[in-house]
């Protein structure tokens, strides 16, 4: 119900402005405003505030020290003279949220149990505003970015994708990206291998089997069975920080070759030996096939029928980076006529994905939430990240991870 509003259309106002929330919907409403120049005038707040139960925000000028002291511990203040940061969902850590509303004035999207902002209400909440707190379910497009006006200054986003932020527009207005590369590299690699596990020795297949009371022998010669990595050719499409990770966690499992799709030829890979090749050979020759690059104009729908034509019958398929790289119905059909063997997706188009998806209905696929950087560290660190991306753009410094636009 509470919602801290924009007052970037009353920022002329010298002293300070009762919100009052009324009924039981969202709109925000003023039904009083104060003007405050001397030091006599608190008297109106507190006779305000005394008899009004629905005032729930205060909006000064920044001399906070007159409105304390009331007694009004369930009222909000907020500062004029502070940058406005939007935070598009309530369910951040914690102390993120704190340390931006130590700050600034934050106005919070609270109604995430509904789901994710819409674009309406992103485009009413962000005017006005300094900084946005987003991730990679927002789409952070013109509209959004010119209704936040001139005051924009960085968009700080809780994901290492950015293809959900218009990065013309951004560099066009001279808005800041701030993104959080590194800190979710390993999680990211983890959860690629464990979905690697998962699809190839049929992990929630097999479980399932049980829960529906088919696991009737003991143990049977070959019932369950799949691919060894052991022995096996191994090819990782997007060579960057996580394919690399991925790559070096892959030699502890003693893979014979590992292959890789890149633009340019990596020292890293050359490291731990691993080959470069083009794409059609690197489908042609793996075993698995791990996709791990960015979502760009290049890579959209990259993998369709005719690139699921190229790979072997018995390879296994494996996406954490974006659905939008997959042409899915190309890879249902894939899955369904046997041409190849598997696939694990902790991405897909749409996400959520709906759960009477004919791709959940498939043995042979597994499906995840889109869980690849979900460590409790590594949450609490991009979190951290985005945070002093916010801070740091806003004093005019380097900020920790800005993204080139
Ligand atoms: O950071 C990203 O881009 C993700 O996909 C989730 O962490």
């Amino acid at each position: 119900m509470e919602e801290v509003c924009s007052f970037r259309s009353y920022q002329s106002l010298i002293g300070a402005i009762v919100k009052c929330v009324h009924g039981n919907n969202n709109l925000i409403k003023f039904d009083k405003f104060f003007k405050c120049q001397q030091p006599g005038a608190p008297v109106h707040f507190q006779t305000y505030f005394l008899s009004n139960p629905n005032v729930r925000l205060v909006i000064h000028s920044g001399r906070r020290q007159f409105i304390e002291g009331f007694g009004l511990q369930k009222v909000k203040f907020a500062s004029m003279s502070k940058p406005k940061i939007l935070i598009t969902r309530s369910d951040y850590p914690k102390n993120s949220i704190e340390a931006l509303e130590s700050k600034y004035n934050v106005e919070i999207w609270d109604n995430v149990k509904n789901g994710d902002i819409t674009k309406k209400d992103f485009v009413e909440r962000v005017s006005g505003a300094s900084g946005i707190f987003c991730c990679l379910n927002d789409r952070v497009d013109k509209d959004v970015i010119e209704a936040a006006g001139p005051s924009l200054k960085v968009v700080s986003t809780m994901s290492v994708g950015v293809d959900h932020v218009d990065l013309k527009t951004l560099k066009s207005k001279g808005v800041r990206l701030g993104y959080t590369p590194d800190v979710l590299t390993e999680a990211t690699a983890e959860l690629t291998v464990a979905l690697l596990l998962a699809t190839s020795r049929r992990l929630l297949e097999s479980n399932q089997a049980i829960r529906n009371g088919e696991w009737t022998s003991a143990w049977a010669p070959l019932k369950w069975c799949g691919p060894a990595l052991k022995g096996s050719t191994v090819g990782i499409y997007g060579y960057g920080r996580i394919g690399q990770s991925v790559a070096r966690k892959l030699k502890a499992f003693e893979v014979s070759r590992i292959l890789y799709g890149s633009a340019q030829e990596k020292p890293e890979g050359k490291a731990i030996g691993a080959i470069q090749t083009s794409l059609d050979n690197l489908l042609k020759e793996s075993d698995f096939v791990i996709v791990t690059c960015a979502l760009s104009d290049k890579t959209r729908g990259l993998f369709n029928k005719d690139k699921f034509a190229m790979m072997k019958s018995t390879a296994i398929f494996v996406n954490s980076s974006r659905g939008a790289v997959v042409d899915q119905d190309a890879l249902h059909d894939a899955l369904v006529s046997g041409q190849i063997r598997a696939a694990g997706l902790d991405v897909m188009t749409p996400e959520p994905l709906p759960s009477n998806h004919p791709l959940l209905s498939l043995q042979n696929c597994v499906i995840l939430p889109h869980i690849g950087s979900a460590t409790y560290q590594t949450r609490m660190l991009m979190a951290d990240m985005v945070v002093k991306n916010i801070t740091t753009a806003l004093h005019g410094e380097e900020m920790p991870a800005e993204y080139a636009l």
